[in-house]
This record gives structure tokens, sequence and C-alpha cells, in this order.
């Protein structure tokens, strides 16, 4: 189950600021949230707190039955897409691709057999053996979201930041996750400024305000 539940979810800075005030909040399994807010609302430091990147001031976070808290960040079963892609430069597109996978020491035929099903899902195949700084952003893009799902997460986390407010990127990026969303039936949450596709890509938007909740919108539509 990748359900997420948010109990009363806190975070305060050393400096006394709280970016996050008591957020409480259940995402069903299979969902995608949108999480929308200006900026310094608090949207990124919940992505990151889910991920393990911050320290939770107090609160809970459970994945299913799992309370995040207690599990080690490596070991959340979620994936992350943010700024910068965090991309090897040094090594080929296919040894970024199955990075994390080598660090699980997982079989060298499962490790092919995933990185060469993701990069035929973002159409990267022919482009393996290329040095990361040769590539393009867009293809930058696909080899980030490439090396985080062939880790098999529950949870897939991506910040707009990701698509570093290009047109073009931004657009691909976010066709590529409404097809991750329906081919792998994923958890996802989405921060975004942006209203229209707040509304438009989430099937339930959380409207957020100085750190907390203002209001959340299912989308019947979706
Ligand atoms: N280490 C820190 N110490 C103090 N305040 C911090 C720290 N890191 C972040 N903040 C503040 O916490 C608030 C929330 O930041 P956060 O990045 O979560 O906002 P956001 O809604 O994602 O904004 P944006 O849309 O600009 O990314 C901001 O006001 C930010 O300045």
């Amino acid at each position: 189950m990748a359900s997420l539940t948010f109990k009363n979810l806190c975070k305060t800075y050393p400096n006394g600021f709280a970016s996050v005030k008591d957020f409480s909040l259940e995402v069903a399994d299979g969902s995608l949230v949108t999480l929308y807010g200006p900026h310094g609302c608090g949207k990124s430091t919940i992505l990151r707190m889910i991920g393990g990147l911050e320290d939770i001031t107090s609160g809970k976070i459970y994945l299913g039955d799992d309370l995040l808290n207690d599990i080690y960040p490596r070991d959340r079963k979620l994936a992350m897409a943010f700024q910068n892609y965090r991309l090897y430069g040094h090594l080929n597109v296919y040894e970024n691709i199955a990075l994390g996978l080598r660090l699980r020491s997982l079989p060298r035929n499962v490790i092919e057999s995933r990185v060469r099903t993701a990069a035929e899902f973002f159409g990267i195949t022919d482009i393996l053996t290329r040095k990361i700084r040769t590539l393009s952003e867009i293809n930058k893009q696909c080899v980030a979201l490439s090396r985080a799902l062939v880790c098999k997460p529950k949870v897939l986390l991506i910040d707009e930041d990701f698509s570093h407010q290009d047109e073009k990127l931004r657009e691909r990026m976010l066709a590529d996750m409404i097809r991750i969303h329906r081919e792998f039936h994923l958890t996802m949450l989405y921060v975004t400024n942006d209203y229209n596709e707040a509304i438009r890509y989430g099937n339930l938007t959380v409207f957020m305000r100085s750190g907390q909740i203002l209001e959340v919108r299912e989308n019947p539509d979706f």
C-alpha cells in the first residue's frame, strides 16, 4: 500500500522560523497530488521531509502502515526528482540510470532489464552510451526520471524546480508525469506555483499558505 498519511506535521528551523505548521492530510494509494501555493509557503519543505532530506520537527508521516520518521531515507521506497537532476557528468546514461540499482547490489541481468525498460519508456534507448554532459536538457530530464523509476518506488516526488522553468522542458515533464502515473500507478506528489497546473494535473490539489493547508480539493474529472 502506498497511501501517505500526514499527522500534525511541523517544521521549525533553528532560527525559529516555522515553515510547515500542523499539516495533516490523507493521500490514497495511487493518487496524483498537486501541492500549490505561493513562494515560500512550505511546499518543498514537505517533499524534503517525506524524502528524509529534512528532519521532521514534530508530527508523523506514514507510508501505508510504516512510520517514515523511523526509516532511513535510503530505505523509504520513494524516489525524488529534484532540481539539477543530480546526474553524474562523467558517467554515461546507462551508468547513471543503473546507479541506484548497483548500490542495492541487484543482479546484472535485473539491472540491465530495468534500465532498458525505463529507457524505452522515455525514448532514450539510442543514447544509453552517451555521456551526460553531451545531452540536451530534455534528455537529461528523461535520464533523471528513468533513474527514479528503475528502483520501483511506491511514491514519486517531483518538485517543479526539476523542469528549470523552461516551457518546453516543463511541458515534457508534465506529459511524462501523467504517463508515469497511468503506466505505473504510483502515488505521486507534484509541487507547483502554477494554479492552472495544480488543478489540471492533480486528482487531489492541496492549497497552501504560510506553511498551512488552506483547502484540499478533489478533481472528479481527473
Ligand atoms: N534552513 C532554513 N532556515 C530558515 N528558513 C528556511 C530554511 N530553509 C527554508 N526556509 C524557509 O522556509 C520557507 C518554506 O520554504 P520552501 O522551500 O518549502 O517553500 P516553497 O513553498 O517550496 O517555495 P518555492 O515555491 O519558492 O520553492 C521559506 O520561507 C524559506 O525561506
